[in-house]
């Protein structure tokens, strides 16, 4: 994955996180805190069909062309186990189309409801260099909607070993065990072992 990182890395401007979600810009900012220095912009990126991984990658590639600097992006699926983890990436449609009650029906027909939050991060160095990915999940399964309903599928995410749906929880406690939270940690690993540093006109 980072097997190429070069320590100390001088990096011509601060990573760019771009999103069109305004609530998973609200996780980020809470789970970095200080940690990385970055700006967010928002932009509502294309997205192929494919592997969660590539789609993510191809999101980075397009943002960092747009940027023209370094670029953070990420992509989030949520996959059920007896639908062979779909939705997945195309849960955005499902949800927008079907909403929380259409995916419950969706499992009716299964008895396992067992399903898994997904966050494929993808940092690009520049709009010429390789995306690296970092995957978080989270398990859990999908039930009948409860919480207040300001985030995607939140309400019928259940995380195992929680009573609680994402959306009950309180906004602290899904950062500390969300697919976001996760492959963040991998994020601020990253940074920390190849310790960039910025260009010092970069604003
Ligand atoms: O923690 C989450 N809890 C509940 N719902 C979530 C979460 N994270 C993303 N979501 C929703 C947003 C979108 O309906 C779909 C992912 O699609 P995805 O393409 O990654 O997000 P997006 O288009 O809203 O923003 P972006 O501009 O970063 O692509 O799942
Ligand atoms: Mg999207």
């Amino acid at each position: 994955m980072a097997g190429t990182t070069v320590r100390g890395l001088m990096l011509p401007k601060p990573v760019t996180f771009v999103t069109g979600n305004p609530k998973k810009l609200e996780e980020v900012k809470a789970i970095l805190g200080q940690s990385i220095p970055f700006q967010s912009l928002k932009l509502d990126l294309p997205e192929l069909q494919g592997e969660p991984e590539e789609i993510s990658k191809e999101k980075a590639r397009l943002a960092a062309i747009q940027v023209n600097g370094p670029v953070l992006v990420e992509d989030t699926c949520l996959c059920f186990n007896s639908l062979k983890g779909l939705p997945g990436p195309y849960i955005k449609w499902f949800l927008q189309k079907i909403g929380h009650e259409g995916l419950n029906n969706v499992l009716m027909a299964y008895e396992d409801k067992s399903a898994y939050a997904l966050c494929v991060f993808s940092l690009a160095l520049g709009p010429s260099a390789d995306p690296i990915t970092f995957v978080g999940k989270t398990m859990g399964k999908i039930v009948e909607a409860r919480g207040p309903n300001d985030f995607g599928w939140d309400p019928i995410f259940q995380p195992d070993g929680y009573e609680q749906t994402y959306a009950e929880m309180p906004k602290e406690e899904k950062n500390k065990i969300s697919h976001r939270y996760r492959a963040l940690t991998l994020v601020k690993s990253h940074f920390a072992e190849a310790g960039y540093t910025f260009h010092p006109d970069s604003s």
